[in-house]
């Protein structure tokens, strides 16, 4: 089972970046190329890829396997990247995450409006980081097709928060 594979490797980093948080450090996983393969096995299984036109991924960790997954079913990949980095037009949205406050951005043309855009980030918390990315793809006309995980922090209740944009919530592995 693809859970037991990565809660083998997934290692708990106590108080991490700030005291009272134990984080879920994945550079284990990005060590062994069968198990990337594997996760990759696990989304194309879950997910319906006619169902989905772009893969939007959160900067940095869901670059990692977001453009892994875009490239795996066949989607152009769009970044969604922390303040300051995109080089073009931008709309921003500011957000609290687990640990601290944060803004992101996309390009206002990352896609046309209409597009149905499954987001992507190695894990689920609070959930305010894809929310604030599910607002962002709203603003610009998009329409959210899902989400996926490779991670879910069960205990913070994150996907509540998700389900007004979209039933359809992969997780691959929840603690
Ligand atoms: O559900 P939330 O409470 O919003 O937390 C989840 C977010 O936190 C982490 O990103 P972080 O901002 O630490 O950035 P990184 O990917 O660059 O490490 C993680 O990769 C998610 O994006
Ligand atoms: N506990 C945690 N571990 C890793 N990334 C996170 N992002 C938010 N909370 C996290």
């Amino acid at each position: 089972m693809i859970d037991q594979r990565l809660k083998s490797v997934i290692r708990d980093v106590p108080d991490f970046p700030e005291p009272g948080i134990i984080f879920k450090d994945i550079t284990p996983i990005l060590k062994d190329p069968g198990l990337c393969e594997a996760i990759l096995d696990a989304f194309e299984a879950r997910l319906q890829a006619d169902a989905i036109d772009v893969i939007a991924g959160i900067e940095s960790r869901g670059f990692l396997f977001g453009l892994m997954l875009a490239q795996r079913l066949g989607k152009p990949f769009v970044p969604v990247r922390k303040q300051g980095k995109l080089p073009y037009h931008t709309v921003a949205q500011s957000y609290a995450l687990e640990y601290g406050k944060a803004t992101i951005e996309i390009h206002e043309d990352a896609f046309i409006a209409g597009t149905r855009i499954l987001v992507h980030d190695d894990l689920l918390a609070t959930g305010g980081t894809v929310t604030a990315t599910s607002q962002l793809i709203q603003k610009l006309g998009g329409n959210i097709a899902g989400f996926a995980f490779i991670i879910s922090l069960d205990f913070l209740k994150g996907s509540e928060r998700l389900t007004d944009y979209s039933p359809n919530i992969v997780s691959l592995v929840g603690y």
